[in-house]
């Protein structure tokens, strides 16, 4: 992948080129992270001291304007799914304003702002590094919305890995069902479900980078779960399923009202 350099906006981050997407590069001695300003989206978040991305991002990403970049934190906003066109809206297609940044010897704070065409705010991501990530959401606009943070995490490998504290009914959006499932649950299939946000901590336990995360959601209504194993996925290798594996913090059929917030924090432990 080539890069292109841009200014620096202070010596801990700088915005780059990653073919046409401009992506904001965090390097600090909370971690380093990569966000790309097409959709507001994280994409690399690693601690100090971290020996892997918690995050997953394809590796064959084209890094193409307009093309819904495969892996990070893509925000679904305003809807989620196919409900209309585009899949899960249109916010991870645009690109989001840096609205603020506070950066700290501790903590740092960026806040990514996207605008309509009369230059209104409508929604708010904001981004918080310290031994973890936060990664906030707030809908400004009028209409209530479906949001989703659809967290990509890098796994050693699928078949080595489990989440506990998931419950032990879930629908499954392949079948259109009710399923009883196991928990801890593990994935050895395509995997398309949604959970009711029943728990507010998952945990994603990895034995291969001798690691757990914990994924902590907060004002969610739904969690999604999903590994598209074989099953032939746009930007993704047919090998990629095997190190990721989404699991989603969203409002779906609770909508967001307008000034509300959903957020995740994701702990490396
Ligand atoms: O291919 P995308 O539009 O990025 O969607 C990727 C996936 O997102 C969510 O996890 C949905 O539950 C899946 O049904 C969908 O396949």
């Amino acid at each position: 992948m080539t890069t292109q350099k841009l200014p620096f906006f202070s010596p801990h981050l700088k915005l780059v080129q990653y073919q046409d997407i401009p992506v904001l590069v965090l390097e600090h001695s909370v971690g380093s992270a990569k966000i790309s300003l097409q959709g507001g989206q994280l994409l690399s978040w690693k601690p100090a001291n971290a020996k892997q991305d918690l995050l997953w991002l394809s590796e064959v990403e084209p890094f193409k304007l307009g093309n819904a970049i495969r892996g990070g934190v893509p925000i679904c906003y305003p809807w989620f799914g196919k409900v209309k066109e585009p899949a899960h809206g249109t916010a991870r297609l645009r690109l989001w304003e840096l609205s603020g940044q506070d950066i700290s010897d501790e903590a740092v704070l960026i806040e990514l702002a996207l605008l309509n065409e009369k230059q209104q705010m409508e929604a708010k991501i904001q981004f918080h590094f310290t031994t973890s990530c936060e990664i906030r959401f707030t809908h400004y606009g009028e209409t209530p919305a479906q949001v989703a943070l659809h967290s990509y995490f890098n796994v050693s490998n699928i078949a080595d890995i489990w989440v506990e504290n998931l419950p032990t009914e879930c629908f499954n959006s392949l079948t259109q069902q009710t399923d009883n499932v196991e928990s801890p649950r593990k994935v050895f299939e395509h995997v398309d479900c949604i959970y009711q946000a029943e728990y507010p901590i998952q945990t994603i336990v990895d034995p291969g980078f001798k690691r757990s995360i914990d994924i902590v959601h907060n004002n969610a209504s739904e969690i999604v779960f999903w590994n598209p194993w074989h099953t032939t996925t746009s930007g993704m290798s047919n090998t990629g399923y095997q190190t990721m594996l989404c699991v989603e913090t969203a409002r779906l059929s609770r909508l967001l009202a307008q000034g509300e917030s959903i957020a995740v924090r994701i702990i490396e432990k």
